[in-house]
């Protein structure tokens, strides 16, 4: 593993879609491959990550990690514990940042033997580095290390810290698992375009370049979301028949629900993996 000036030596714990995002998005932004070194037992992901990205990869935790500044925890949090493990002994003086679901710092700070973590949960547009992801530091991360965090997330998207660690679960519930409520709604209005007679491949065009055209024109207007919305829907016209029927069917209420869900299950995971 070679130093990056501002990264240094990286090791990622778990090589999969998050990782490949960060890696990807590093690579692109000029980082050598030598700066960083992958554990991942998946024999055909581990072909993957060196194929694709020239990386080192080991296929368990060994010496080598020992060289690393920052270790990236980018497993399921499911296998947190047991992947955590073998890693232990070499890393203990190490940056810790996680961008795993639920796992508390403290667990963290626990099973690595290092206080100094940051957890973060970017998401999946981060793939095309227009991500968006969410941040935290514990008390013992300097302002360098949360400069290190930064330039290891960058390349992925826009960051928002957060100050206390439980609003991340919130910050999960919003914009980890965002992206999947909006590929669903797009998935419907798919649906309902070829069933008004329109291809799929027609359908999905107009969906996207409305949605793409529509959190544009939220994220420039200093105009409230309700009010666009209200701007949009014509008395007596197409979109009032449309809002009104989804306000019957109670969906605002609905994701509203599903995102206290979505958060209630980050705090669960924390609570049931977050234990080493
Ligand atoms: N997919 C998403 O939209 C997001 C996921 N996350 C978090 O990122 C983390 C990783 O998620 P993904 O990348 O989607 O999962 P993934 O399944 O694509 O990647 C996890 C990788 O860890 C590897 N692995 C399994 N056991 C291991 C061990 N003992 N040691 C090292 N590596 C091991 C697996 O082979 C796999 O390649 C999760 O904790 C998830 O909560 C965070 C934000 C968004
Ligand atoms: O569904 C999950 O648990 C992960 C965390 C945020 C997005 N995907």
């Amino acid at each position: 593993m070679n130093a990056t000036p501002t990264l240094g030596r990286t090791a990622f714990i778990g090589g999969g879609n998050m990782a490949s995002a960060v890696i990807g998005g590093l690579l692109r932004a000029g980082a050598p491959a030598e700066a960083f070194v992958v554990v991942e037992p998946w024999a055909e992901q581990a072909a993957r990550l060196r194929q694709q990205f020239g990386l080192t990869v080991l296929d368990a935790a060994g010496p080598a990690l020992s060289g690393a500044d920052t270790v990236v925890w980018a497993v399921k949090p499911q296998l947190f514990t047991e992947a955590a493990a073998p890693c232990a002994p070499f890393i203990g003086s190490a940056l810790q940042i996680s961008v795993m679901a639920g796992i508390r710092s403290e667990a963290i700070a626990r099973a690595s033997g290092s206080a100094q973590v940051v957890r973060c949960m970017p998401n999946t547009p981060a793939l095309i580095g227009q991500g968006m992801t969410g941040l935290h530091a514990s008390a013992a991360v300097s302002a360098a290390q949360r400069q290190r965090a930064e330039a290891l997330l960058a390349p992925t998207g826009r960051l928002l810290w957060v100050d206390a660690e439980r609003d991340l679960d919130a910050v999960t519930a919003l914009s980890g698992s965002g992206p999947a409520y909006f590929f669903y709604l797009i998935e419907a209005m798919v649906q309902a375009g070829t069933e008004l007679g329109l291809s799929p491949a027609q359908a999905r065009t107009l969906a996207e370049g409305t949605a793409a055209g529509a959190a544009a024109l939220s994220a420039q207007s200093e105009d409230s979301p309700e009010l666009l919305r209200q701007r949009v829907t014509s008395k007596g016209g197409t979109t009032h028949a449309a809002i009104s029927t989804m306000e019957a069917a109670g969906m605002k209420a609905t994701v509203v629900a599903a995102v206290h869900a979505a958060a209630r299950r980050a705090a669960e995971l924390g609570d049931e993996f977050g234990r080493a």
